[in-house]
């Protein structure tokens, strides 16, 4: 048949929503998940699991392959690695080193001619595809990006990777008086600091330093050194029973004139049950893209800017031009 071969690389939040989202999307199929775990450790929904060394072997039988490892250690390693070998599709939101990331992906692209394409999600992603339309719109204006009350799944990775923790979850709260100014169109300057604040919520291993694993996030570069964060200490119990769903969402706004006394307010939000079901929705849509961008003979590292909405759609362009123009 002709629908797309995908395959998933690291099995946890991102790695089932993508299983899940592929159900939804009938031009594609799930051939395999790779885990560097032992494969009969690893559950799926229904997919076969295979351990991430014998990857190779199934060059030929995958089109796109959709990284779903945390951005802060293992997608440094595995985005380079993969995109020699595969189109590769990932997530990766460590937005200070995306430029980094992107040059030592588009290195590994330029070998066999692959396609890699980072950094797609949410935010990074669909609110970059809005903060780069607001100001192509209005260039007299102003930009503001507010995430949550939620979980944020890069900063709960984070906390995760920290020596001594057994598990964690990073709650990102926004301020309520800092949108409130946005909203009212004064267009404020706001500090990192001013418009959210970062909550984590820690179980430790047995004997492990607990100042010392606060310290180690409160510094932790890019993710919190920047804000005010709180690190609470909880039991396994009250983890599981007060930390299970991940929640998240946010909007980006661009507030502008487009002459003197003339305001024009743009606004892009998302409400999202799940944070990981939906960004695994934007990287199932956007593993099409990248196919049909490849069998284009399109190759190189790329992002949300470089793909034209019409690539994202299961529908034709007839279709397309009847319905949405
Ligand atoms: N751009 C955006 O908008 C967004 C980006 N993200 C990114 O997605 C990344 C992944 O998030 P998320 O899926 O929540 O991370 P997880 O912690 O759930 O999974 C990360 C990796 O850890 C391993 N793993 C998962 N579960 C277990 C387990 N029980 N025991 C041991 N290892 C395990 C898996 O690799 P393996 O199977 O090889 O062991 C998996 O790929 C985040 O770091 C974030 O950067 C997330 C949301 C939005
Ligand atoms: N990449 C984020 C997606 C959004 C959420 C977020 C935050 O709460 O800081 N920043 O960007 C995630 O991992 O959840």
């Amino acid at each position: 048949n002709n629908q797309i071969k995908v395959a998933i690389v690291g099995y946890g939040n991102l790695g089932r929503g993508v299983e899940l989202s592929i159900l939804k999307n009938p031009d594609m199929s799930l051939v395999a998940v790779f885990s560097r775990r032992d494969p009969k450790s690893v559950t799926t929904i229904n997919t076969p699991v295979y351990s991430l060394d014998n990857i190779l072997d199934f060059k030929e039988k995958i089109d796109v392959l959709i990284l779903c490892g945390g951005s802060k250690d293992d997608l440094p390693i595995q985005g380079p690695k993969y995109a020699e070998y595969f189109n590769v599709v990932d997530s990766y939101d460590n937005h200070a080193e995306i430029p980094a990331y992107f040059a030592s992906v588009d290195k590994s692209c330029q070998k066999n001619k692959t396609i890699g394409m980072i950094s797609i999600g949410w935010d990074p992603g669909m609110f970059s595809i809005n903060r780069i339309y607001g100001e192509a719109l209005l260039p007299d204006g102003d930009t503001y990006t507010f995430w949550g009350k939620g979980l944020s799944q890069g900063h709960s990775d984070a906390i995760r990777r920290v020596e001594g923790v057994k598990a964690g979850v990073q709650y990102t709260i926004p301020s309520n008086e800092a949108i409130e100014k946005v909203r009212s169109g004064i267009r404020p300057n706001l500090t990192t600091k001013q418009k959210h604040a970062r909550e984590c919520f820690i179980v430790l291993k047995d004997g492990a330093d607990a100042k010392k694993v606060e310290n180690e996030i409160k510094t932790m570069p890019n993710y919190f050194e920047p804000y005010d964060t709180t690190v609470n200490f909880i039991s396994q119990e009250e983890f599981d029973k007060n930390h299970n769903t991940m929640p998240h969402g946010g909007f980006v706004i661009r507030s502008g004139k487009s002459s003197d006394n003339v305001n024009q307010v743009i606004e892009y939000a998302l409400k999202l049950d799940s944070n990981p079901e939906f960004t695994a929705s934007v990287l199932v849509a956007y593993a099409r893209a990248t196919y049909r961008m490849s069998k284009k003979g399109e190759f190189g590292a790329k992002t949300v800017f470089d793909v034209a909405p019409i690539l994202l759609s299961p529908k034709s362009s007839q279709d397309l031009i009847k319905e949405l123009l």
